[in-house]
Parts: C-alpha cells; sequence; structure tokens
C-alpha cells in the first residue's frame, strides 16, 4: 500500500487562517502530507491582533489527543500555542505514548505582540515538553524567554541554541532570526555541529505566521524521512518563497501565504 505521510499539529486557532491550526494545516496538505490537529484555545483573532480567547479543558485535550493515537498514524507532530501549564501536563503525558519526532514552535506572543501563554506557565514549557522535542524552533523574543537573556547579536543565537540543546534537553534547536535586522539567518544546533540557514530579507509586512509555517514545513519533511538538517532546509525554502510571493491581506501584518508556491493558484488571483 503506498505510504502516506501522516502530520499532527496540536495548536491554537486562528480564523484569519495566516497563523495556528489553520496555517499548519494549509501547509501540511500543500507539502503533500496528510494533516491532522488538535485544537488547545479557539483564538479570535485576525492580522491586526488577538480580540479574545478561549482555553479549552486539559481532560478535553487529552480526549482529542487519544481519539487520534488510538486510530491514526503519526510520523511527525508539531505544538503551537500551549496557553498553560495543565495543557502542557497533558501533552508531555500523552507524548510518552506516542513514537514520533516532536517539533516544538514555542509560541508565546502574536505577530500583533498579543501574549498567547500565560506569562507565569512559560517555564512549564521547559520543564515538561522541551526535553521530548526533536526540534525547538524559537523567534529572538521566545529564546530570550527560554533562555534568560539578551539575544542581539548572530553570535547570540548559536549561543542561546546551544544552551537550549545542552541545558534545557532538547533534540535539537533552530533559533529564528527574523526579528533581528540584516539578513534572514537562522541557526541549527543538533548537538554535534551548527548549520546555517540564510535567505535575502525581503521587504514584506505579510509575516504574519510565518513561524507556524516554517514548523509546520519542518514537521512535514521530518514526516516523509528528511534528515532534519535536509528538513530545515527545505522548510526555509518554503517559507522564503511564501513571504515573496504573499499578497496583501487584512489590515495588519498580512499571511504568509504558501499557495502562491503553485503558480496556476497565483496567477488565477493576479
Ligand atoms: N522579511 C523576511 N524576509 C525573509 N525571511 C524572513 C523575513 N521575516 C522572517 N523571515 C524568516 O521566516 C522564518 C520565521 O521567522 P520569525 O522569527 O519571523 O518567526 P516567528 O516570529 O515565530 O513568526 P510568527 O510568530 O509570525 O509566526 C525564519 O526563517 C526567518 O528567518
Ligand atoms: C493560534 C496562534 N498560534 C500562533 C500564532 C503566532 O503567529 C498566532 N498568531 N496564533
Amino acid at each position: 500500500m503506498r505510504q502516506v505521510s501522516c502530520t499532527l499539529t496540536i495548536a491554537g486557532t486562528d480564523p484569519s487562517g495566516g497563523a495556528g491550526i489553520q496555517a499548519d494545516l494549509k501547509t501540511f496538505q500543500e507539502l503533500k502530507s496528510y494533516g491532522m490537529s488538535v485544537v488547545t484555545s479557539v483564538v479570535s483573532q485576525n492580522t491586526t491582533g488577538v480580540k479574545d480567547v478561549h482555553h479549552l479543558p486539559e481532560n478535553f485535550i487529552m480526549s482529542q489527543l487519544k481519539a487520534i493515537s488510538e486510530d491514526m498514524p503519526v510520523q511527525a507532530l508539531k505544538t503551537g500555542m500551549i496557553a498553560n501549564k495543565k495543557m502542557m501536563k497533558v501533552i508531555s503525558e500523552w507524548l510518552d505514548e506516542v513514537d514520533a519526532p516532536y517539533v516544538m514552535d514555542p509560541v508565546m506572543v502574536a505577530q500583533s505582540g498579543d501574549p498567547l501563554i500565560e506569562k507565569e506557565d512559560q517555564r512549564y514549557l521547559k520543564k515538561y515538553l522541551v526535553p521530548k522535542t526533536a526540534l525547538v524552533t524559537p523567534n529572538i523574543p521566545e529564546t530570550e524567554v527560554l533562555v534568560g537573556g539578551i539575544i542581539e547579536t548572530e553570535a547570540d543565537m548559536r549561543e542561546a541554541a546551544e544552551v537550549i540543546v545542552k541545558d534545557l534537553g532538547a533534540g535539537a534547536a533552530l533559533v529564528k532570526g527574523g526579528h533581528l535586522n540584516g539578513r534572514a539567518v537562522d541557526f541549527l544546533y543538533d548537538g554535534q555541529r551548527f548549520h546555517e540557514f540564510e535567505s535575502e530579507r525581503i521587504d514584506s509586512s505579510n509575516t504574519h505566521g510565518t513561524g507556524c509555517t516554517y514548523s509546520a514545513a519542518i514537521t512535514a519533511y521530518l514526516s516523509q524521512g528528511h534528515a532534519l538538517p535536509q528538513a530545515v532546509k527545505e522548510a526555509k525554502h518554503f517559507v522564503t518563497e511564501a513571504i515573496r510571493h504573499s499578497f496583501d491581506l487584512g489590515k495588519g501584518s498580512g499571511p504568509t501565504n504558501h499557495f502562491a508556491l503553485r503558480e496556476e493558484v497565483f496567477n488565477q488571483w493576479l
């Protein structure tokens, strides 16, 4: 029987489609992986910011997780928005029953700056989830929370990636440089060596959900058997081209549109 790669996202929602579960499923589909999803929080948001949030009870999150693991194969999974300690704890317990590479996108704030995690619970990401990851993909502010320092230079990024692996127990760490100036470079530390992934910085404000798209793409490539550095390399290309081909939707920071990679889809919108 033809093998299909099945990927799972455990995250919050974005009705405007640019981030969260919606962005993850679109990315999985675009990369020809069968996408599944467990919702942690229902978020009312759009490109201008977060309006309201409804967190699901942790027992309902566990029920969704069991509905997946009792019936469906999972070749790779990612987490996005996990708002509190109780959610982190049940997801951590469930992960003990799952044999698949786990990519953590340690979502803390939306592009608009609105918080997506209880500030006092941020530290529990390190306790319950980071040690179970194959890869953590923090942006600059998230890296500063994880390692407890200021990240201003590329040397700071590399040092932080090593701390996340060696001190916090992540399988690997990809520190993303989108929030710095200059070239859009990310550093991967895999426990043995550093890998650098660079693209030119594209003059676009359409970066809402860029991190979600990037981590979902890495997850899809891992589910298809790509080694980690190769999966990151291909996902970097995917997210860079998605930003390049994005179009202005919404009044705020537009979505990183990855559909445009299919020229025929993009051209019909012109
Ligand atoms: N203007 C840009 N041009 C090219 N690449 C970019 C640009 N902005 C971000 N990137 C790249 O996009 C990826 C996501 O990085 P970023 O740090 O923005 O993630 P993020 O803040 O988690 O995203 P979000 O929270 O909006 O989902 C990284 O590879 C980064 O280098
Ligand atoms: C649900 C959700 N996850 C992640 C992000 C980060 O972009 C967002 N804005 N919303």
